[in-house]
């Protein structure tokens, strides 16, 4: 048996932020229980997307605690329209890659359109393969009181769930890409979503492109954490996809993204003055060549 060391474990109980999800010191890889407890010491967190592990390596390094391999793959990686699209093959395969690019970062899986809708079984099916094939901590599931059969099923199967209510992009032909929760009896469906994921197990819940009053409310209400995406600064988290933040998605991005790089600036500058060397004969020069 291995004994901590007497500071660690000293370390472990204190309240100054050696614990903290994001920049704290601990190495190993985050729990959804780390998760849990972030909320009750009232700490923030971020989440980013990633698709690749070389990407999630980057986040990983950087200290993103919590790491989606969302399904926005489908418009963000793989070159279709919407996230409708996406099979659980390539969520499997993508969601594989982003485990081995990481050590510290909790990857959640999330189930794409049609892996879960049928029903429980179906869901637990789909999630223990994204658990078992491709090592995720937890998956992620759209809607509220709708699914809330999945998330129970799942939980009590082992395998956390993070939900996903307002905005539900996998039910754009439903209900487009529009705020949700405006309005009394919006607000008040919201309300009941949020309760219903937290009652069947859910260990956070997304919120996107609700009212920031109402995602504060629902996350005073409840006691899991709440990720917020358009859903103002008083969420527990937020998320962002990852190509929107570093400026990589190509045309208009939605008006919640704040840009933090412009990647696709970067990239063509120095894929033009590659194709510059090589047109005019400036590369390759003898420190990159053998003799
Ligand atoms: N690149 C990308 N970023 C995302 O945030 C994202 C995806 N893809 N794909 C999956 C879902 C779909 N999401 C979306 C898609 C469109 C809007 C959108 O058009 N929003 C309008 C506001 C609409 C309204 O006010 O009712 C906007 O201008 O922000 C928002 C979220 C979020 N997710
Ligand atoms: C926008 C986030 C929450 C998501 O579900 C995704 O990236 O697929
Ligand atoms: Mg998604």
């Amino acid at each position: 048996m291995t004994q901590l060391p007497a500071a660690q474990s000293a370390s472990q109980q204190s309240s100054d932020g050696s614990r903290a999800l994001y920049g704290g010191k601990s190495t190993r890889r985050i729990t959804v229980r780390d998760i849990g407890l972030a909320k009750d010491r009232g700490e923030k967190w971020p989440m980013l997307t990633a698709y690749d592990a070389m990407t999630a390596s980057v986040f990983d390094e950087a200290g993103i605690p919590v790491i989606l391999v969302g399904d926005s793959a489908g418009n963000c990686h793989l070159g279709y329209e919407t996230t409708v699209p996406v099979t659980l093959d390539e969520m499997t395969m993508l969601s594989a890659a982003v485990v081995r690019g990481t050590r510290r970062s909790l990857i959640v899986g999330d189930l794409p359109f049609g892996s879960y809708q049928e029903g429980p079984v179906q869901a637990l099916r789909s999630a223990t393969r994204l658990v078992k094939e491709a090592g995720v901590g937890a998956v992620k599931l759209e809607g509220g009181e709708r699914s809330h059969e999945q998330i129970r099923l799942l939980v009590e199967s082992g395998i956390p769930v993070m939900a996903h209510i307002g905005l539900t992009p996998q039910s754009v032909h439903a209900m487009g890409y529009r705020v949700q929760g405006r309005g009394e009896e919006a607000a008040q469906q919201l309300l009941r979503d949020a309760k219903a994921v937290q009652d069947a197990g859910a260990f956070a819940v997304v919120l996107e492109l609700v009212p920031a009053e109402l995602a504060a409310e629902v996350t005073r209400v409840l006691h899991i954490p709440t990720v917020g995406i358009g859903a103002g600064p008083e969420t527990d988290a937020q998320v962002l996809v990852w190509t929107d933040m570093l400026g990589l998605t190509p045309g208009r991005v939605p008006k919640f993204v704040k840009q933090y790089a412009d990647l696709r600036e970067v990239m063509t500058g120095a894929v033009r003055a590659f194709a510059d060397d090589v047109v005019g004969g400036t590369f390759p020069q003898d420190e990159h060549s053998v003799h």
